[in-house]
């Protein structure tokens, strides 16, 4: 691949619906979206997840787009690049900022997949046409506006339900949900907003059939979430602990989960997910495609990692509709009973729409490769 310049965006998405989680609520999705143009003209296209807040992990935007321009793309302009395998040992002297690499990184597997012809999927080596999907709703002002929301969730066709929790929203919330749903694919994320404490609290969740526990203790703790495993029957999933196949392999040897909740972003990119789901596979850990309230853009790119065969529960991938009023792709990403079909297009397989991307952005910068 042979990039003639790399343009970043920075973009705002208003959501349809505030979303809440026990680190606070989000109504606008700033992100930064990384287009990677080739000497033809053909684009690779992906965004980087940070919040603009240091609320998920320690990364925003604003860090971001300061490794990106002061230290990665520089790194990326430095030569040719052959596959987007190599890109990741060019930036291993750089610490952390996982989100920041894995966009740069993801927009040149798009690249890549498009000038070889190749869908995303089949470059990633995923087998699957169509993926069960589920979705993800935040803490509601009550519980009456939660359970409408469940309902008409489950109406859509989603196949599983994730709902948030956090102390004083919990056992009870759990408990009238299950009562009322009692047959559905139920989980719940808390959001490191537990701790060991918590542990006789946390038990009670074994009453309810939960396929996992999402992330309750510290955002980067394994030890403690040992400690809960070992007296949980529910599966813990980890999300925001894992950073990378190393620490699956640490977390998995620990018994600090059962699960493991793959985030492209939060892992420093595509080759480094590609890692971590062969490391669950081989150890007996099953993964799944978490979500970041991504544009249509990062919601490919998931729905591209979730086809490789260790994805075994239906993630975070609901349909563009589900966060937006219109999307930046065309077509937007649908569900049908409760399935997305895997595109057959080159690449990530949907289209950017510059029109409204460009009505969203609100800043740019081109880095002109020589
Ligand atoms: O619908 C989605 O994109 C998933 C949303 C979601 O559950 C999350 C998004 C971002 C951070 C967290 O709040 C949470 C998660 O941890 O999975
Ligand atoms: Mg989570």
């Amino acid at each position: 691949m042979r990039i003639d310049r790399i343009i970043l965006r920075h973009v705002s998405m208003d959501l349809i619906h505030p979303f809440k989680t026990s680190f606070g609520t989000m109504r606008n999705k700033p992100f930064i979206l990384v287009e990677a143009v080739d000497r033809d003209g053909i684009s690779g296209w992906a965004e980087s997840v940070a919040f603009p807040e240091p609320s998920y992990n320690e990364e925003t935007l604003k860090t971001n787009w300061h490794l990106m321009e002061q230290f990665l793309i520089p790194l990326l302009q430095q030569s040719a690049i052959g596959h987007p395998n190599e890109i990741s040992a060019r930036w291993r002297h750089i610490r952390g900022n996982y989100m920041a690499k894995s966009a740069l990184e993801s927009a040149c597997w798009d690249l890549y997949s498009k000038l070889n012809g190749l869908t995303l999927t089949e470059a990633i080596g995923g087998n699957k046409r169509e993926l069960d999907v589920g979705v993800s709703i935040g803490i509601q002002a009550s519980l009456t506006e939660l359970l409408e929301k469940i309902e008409s969730n489950l109406a859509k066709g989603y196949k599983r339900i994730k709902i948030k929790i956090m102390p004083g929203w919990d056992i009870d919330i759990v408990e009238a949900v299950r009562l009322r749903f009692p047959q559905i694919a139920l989980m719940v994320d808390a959001n490191s907003a537990y701790s060991l404490g918590d542990i006789d609290r946390l038990k009670k969740l074994d009453e309810y059939g939960l396929t996992m526990i999402e992330q309750p203790f510290a955002y980067n703790d394994m030890v403690d979430h040992s400690v809960l495993q070992k007296q949980i029957a529910t599966p813990v999933c980890l999300d925001e602990s894992i950073h990378s196949s190393e620490d699956a392999r640490k977390a998995i040897e620990l018994g600090s989960c059962r699960i493991i909740n793959i985030k492209i972003g939060r892992v420093g990119g595509i080759a480094e997910s590609i890692r971590l789901h062969d490391v669950c596979h081989k150890a007996g850990i099953p993964v799944w495609c978490g979500g970041m309230l991504e544009s249509g853009i990062g919601r490919a790119h998931n729905i591209a990692i979730s086809t490789l065969p260790n994805f075994m529960f239906p993630g975070d991938t609901a349909a563009s509709s589900n966060y937006w009023s219109e999307d930046i792709i065309e077509p937007e990403v649908t569900i049908q009973d409760g399935v997305i079909r895997v595109p057959e297009r080159p690449g990530i397989g949907f289209e950017p729409v510059i029109r409204r991307i460009r009505d969203r952005t609100l800043y740019e910068q081109v880095f002109q490769f020589n």
